[in-house]
């Protein structure tokens, strides 16, 4: 399998998120939500009046692997029926099995422009030889692109986000055969740095980032618990 055009850079920002994952919120960061197993914190950061907060979340999920989370999160056929802020996405190029470039419309937030999104989204299977299951990830990563042109009144997001997931698995019977989804849980970090691309009000970004990540990752998370829930275990 050949290396594509964005092989290089994929690799370099898949291992950025590798370490930046690792790093500890215990300094800088405000927890601005908790609910249940739900962890989400945030950065404030302006860049030129633009607000371009890193946003932290942490989750765990029963009953699902995060083979499935990554899956169902990368999978272009079931986004339109978790992602709260789309009003459009197409594939609009296939790099290889792991990765494509997709070109989204975003739902308009007054009184923000609306904006859309071209970013390539690779998975991606890492076995760390000491634990039992592989971590599995996503990258959607901002990259130009000819067939998504920058077209006024439409503003261009600017995005770095990262799903990093590890299968825990309680209890595991003697046979692996034996494993039951009550005995699975997945451990989910997801990291977004998303520069509105232009004007936004800061307090309306911070507001609606305050609002709608801790019900993006709930409502994401619920979707793929009810879609695997009586489909055979996906490790
Ligand atoms: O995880 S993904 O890669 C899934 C692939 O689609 C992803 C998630 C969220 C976004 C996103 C898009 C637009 C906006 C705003 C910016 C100004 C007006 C709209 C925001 C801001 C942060 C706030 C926000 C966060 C979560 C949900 C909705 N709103 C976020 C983009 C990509």
């Amino acid at each position: 399998q050949g290396k594509h055009r964005l092989a290089n850079e994929i690799e370099r920002i898949v291992q950025e998120h590798l370490q930046y994952v690792r790093e500890s919120v215990s300094h800088g960061w405000d927890l601005i939500h908790q609910e249940g197993e739900m962890k989400v914190y945030r950065r404030e950061v302006e860049e030129n009046g633009i607000v371009i907060d890193p946003l932290k979340c942490f989750h765990t999920i029963k009953g699902v692997t995060g083979h499935e989370i990554c899956r169902y999160f990368w999978e272009y056929q079931y986004r339109m029926e978790w992602e709260t802020t789309l009003d459009s996405t197409k594939i609009i190029e296939v790099l290889d099995p792991d990765t494509v470039i997709f070109f989204q419309l975003h739902k308009r937030v007054w009184p923000a422009a609306q904006r859309d999104s071209c970013f390539w989204s690779h998975i991606r299977c890492i076995s760390n030889s000491e634990e039992d299951q592989p971590t599995w990830l996503v990258v959607n990563y901002t990259t130009p692109h000819p067939l998504a042109p920058i077209k006024s009144p439409q503003v261009r997001l600017v995005a770095n986000v990262a799903l990093i997931c590890e299968t825990i698995i309680n209890e595991p019977p003697l046979n692996p055969q034996d494993i039951k989804r009550e005995n699975l849980e997945c451990k989910l970090t997801y990291v977004a740095l998303i520069n509105p691309g232009g004007w936004v009000p800061s307090v309306g970004v911070r507001n609606v980032a305050k609002r709608e990540y801790p019900r993006f990752i709930k409502r994401f998370t619920s979707y793929v618990v009810d879609q695997t829930r009586d489909k055979p275990i996906l490790f």
